[in-house]
């Protein structure tokens, strides 16, 4: 089952001053469990592709669904709830909430989402013992490594139940043992979870593990490959 479609994506910025043309057509499918890299020269879309497919950005043309959801029908504060319960994030820069400890960081989404205090509380235990953090949960992020931060993040985002998870850039503040660590932990997700991932990245390290690589020249897809 395709967890997202675009067709034919098109983002201008600044349409009446200096036009930037930031992507130019893009048509893309992802399946459900598949573990996609978006690369790219610095400027090709990468980021502009997520931001739109993550519904934090629309675009000038095209459409996007997440399942059988057009994105581009959805009002303002239907998309925030959307996004809510169907995308997990991750950002290159963590955005954890700095005076909430690990556990209380992840509860915070399923919190958001009505669920109750004693199930967010049994979850969030369960997803950081996933990511190998159980005697950091009473930790506070400025406590945390930068790769102990991103895996807090990531038990953030599986909080949700996502569609699938978006992650911009999500290695680029951490050396190479915890870009390792975090990639082996994301796989093992996308393995045994058969959790959807989708992330840009420049580093050849981590392009090297995906299953799918989408290459991003221009704001058009140049190549396609898949791994078997
Ligand atoms: N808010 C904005 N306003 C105007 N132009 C923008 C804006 N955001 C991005 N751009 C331009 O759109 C193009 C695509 O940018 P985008 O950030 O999506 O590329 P990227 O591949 O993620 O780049 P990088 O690898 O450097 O992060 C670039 O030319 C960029 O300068």
């Amino acid at each position: 089952m395709s967890v997202i479609t675009t067709e034919n994506l098109t983002k201008v910025y600044n349409p009446d001053k200096v036009p930037v043309h930031a992507l130019n057509g893009v048509d893309l499918t992802i399946e459900k469990g598949e573990f996609t890299a978006i690369v790219g020269p610095s400027g090709s879309g990468k980021t502009t592709l997520l931001n739109i497919i993550g519904g934090l950005d629309e675009p000038t043309e095209g459409k996007t669904f997440i399942k059988d959801t057009d994105l581009t029908t959805l009002s303002d504060s239907e998309l925030i709830k959307f996004r809510l319960n169907h995308i997990g994030f991750v950002f290159q820069a963590y955005n954890l909430i700095p005076v909430l400890t690990a556990i209380e960081n992840v509860s915070f989404v399923m919190q958001m989402q009505g669920r109750p205090s004693a199930e967010c509380r049994e979850k969030s235990l369960a997803l950081l013992k996933e990511v190998g953090l159980e005697d950091k949960i009473h930790k506070r992020p400025s406590e945390l490594s930068g790769g102990q931060q991103q895996r807090v993040a990531v038990a953030r985002a599986l909080a949700s139940k996502p569609d699938f998870v978006l992650a911009d850039e999500p290695t680029a503040n951490l050396d190479s043992v915890s870009t390792a660590e975090l990639l082996d932990m994301m796989l093992d997700l996308n393995k045994r979870e058969d959790m959807t991932f989708v992330f840009s990245t420049h580093d050849q390290r981590v392009i090297d593990r995906a299953r799918r690589v989408v290459t991003l020249v221009d704001g058009k897809i140049d190549s396609d490959e898949k791994r078997g």
